[in-house]
């Protein structure tokens, strides 16, 4: 079995309002379009891709964060859509079907469905309808639906390619799915368990459901730094990147920035990846009085290899002096441009020890800091 998905996308959302069709508004900082498309990409059975596109949406700014796929212009309905998806199918033989404006589908339905596709020519999956159905009219109840044998269908629905593509085109029914035309054409359809989750983006209240449902999804990590360097001679300290004129400096094999150190850590420590004395051992002669945002920059590039997005930074510097308030606006957007991060994602705060301690009696200075990363 060869499996083309096609990713229906052509539609202009209505019902779902908002400047740009549904499939091209943003979820989680990527469009509902390019979610949709994801888990076929990544799928080891699936090999062409092909993104039927309304005409208006062929420019690319509109959907270059989609992965790369074959690009066809769609029709006036979705039938239309589809028809022309699977004329540009190349090499396949089978197809799954599937709507851009269902960011939420998993593997695991596409795996259902594939499963099925091994034994009958059509396969869907669905969701039996377990509430109560009635009729209505003018705002009033008019009588009762028995929901037995009832269910809600989903995409992607799939089929033997030759026979669905012969029953596309020789379709003389208006349907809004592919289950309709193919058993008009007499294939018989398997119905496999879909997925609550795997909604499709319709009213504008579907934009936050989603978004609630995606959030659920994430994988969000926390990890915490600590880091303390001693005063020594000199006359400026580093800082989160900031270069605090002071009577004396911190001491260490770095420029001692020990907000930074303590960031970095957190990062690290997020990723379960060690800490800056594992990737920048002491020992080494090249990192002697190194840039502390060479550190800093390293940990947000692993970051970023994992598919993490670093949420926010928390920094606490603990000192009696130097007055780190008037260099705070400058710390964090100092930290902002090495993370390329918005500066109000990220805080630095100070305390005094209450001349407690080593950093209450002005020996040196301690430095906290939690990072949270997130990976959508
Ligand atoms: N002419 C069309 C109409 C719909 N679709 C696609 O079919 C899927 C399901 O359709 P629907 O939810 O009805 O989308 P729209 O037609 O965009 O919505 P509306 O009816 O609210 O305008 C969507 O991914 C949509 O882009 C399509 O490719 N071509
Ligand atoms: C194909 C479909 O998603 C199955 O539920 C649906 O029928 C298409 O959208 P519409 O809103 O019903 O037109």
């Amino acid at each position: 079995m060869k499996t083309a998905a096609i990713i229906v996308a052509a539609g202009r959302g209505t019902r779902a309002g908002g400047e740009l069709p549904k499939q091209w508004q943003l979820l989680n900082g990527k469009t509902i379009a390019a979610h949709a498309i994801q888990p076929f990409a990544d799928h080891p059975d699936v090999g062409q891709i092909i993104l039927v596109l309304h005409p208006d949406d062929r420019d690319t700014a509109v959907w270059n964060d989609t992965l790369s796929a074959t690009i066809v212009t769609g029709g006036a309905t979705r039938q239309e859509s589809v028809l022309a998806g699977l004329r540009a199918v190349t090499d396949a033989t089978h197809v799954l079907i599937h709507d851009a404006a269902r960011p939420m589908v998993t593997s695991q339905i596409i795996d259902r469905v594939l499963d099925a596709l091994g034994t009958y020519p059509g396969a869907a999956p669905a969701v039996a309808v377990t509430d109560t159905l009635w009729h209505g009219a003018e705002g009033h109840v008019t009588g009762t639906q028995d929901r037995n044998g009832l269910f809600r269908a989903q995409t992607p629905q799939g089929f033997a390619l030759a026979p669905l593509l012969a029953a596309h085109e020789t379709s003389d029914i208006t349907a809004t799915d592919d289950v309709s035309v193919a058993r008009a054409a007499g294939l018989d359809v398997a119905i496999v368990a879909g997925d609550e989750d795997n909604i499709k983006i319709t009213t504008p209240s579907d934009f936050a459901r989603a978004e609630k449902l995606m959030r659920r999804e994430m994988d969000i990590r926390c990890g915490n730094g600590y880091d303390v360097h001693r005063f020594g001679p000199g006359d400026h300290v580093w800082l989160c990147g900031v270069k605090v004129p002071f009577e004396r400096s911190l001491q260490g094999h770095s420029d001692a920035d020990v907000g930074m150190h303590a960031v970095t850590d957190a990062i690290y420590g997020a990723l379960g990846m060690g800490d800056i004395g594992q990737h920048f051992p002491p020992t080494d002669p090249q990192w002697k009085g190194a840039a502390s945002h060479i550190f800093l920059e390293h940990a947000v590039g692993l970051a970023t290899e994992q598919g993490y997005r670093i949420s926010n930074i928390d920094c606490t510097l603990v000192c009696e002096f130097p007055k780190v308030g008037p260099h705070q606006p400058a710390m964090k957007s100092a930290m902002a441009q090495i993370m390329g991060l918005a500066a109000d994602r990220i805080s630095v705060k100070a305390t005094t020890s209450e001349r407690l301690g080593f950093t209450g009696r002005g020996e040196g200075i301690a430095a906290l800091a939690t990072a949270t990363l997130v990976k959508p």
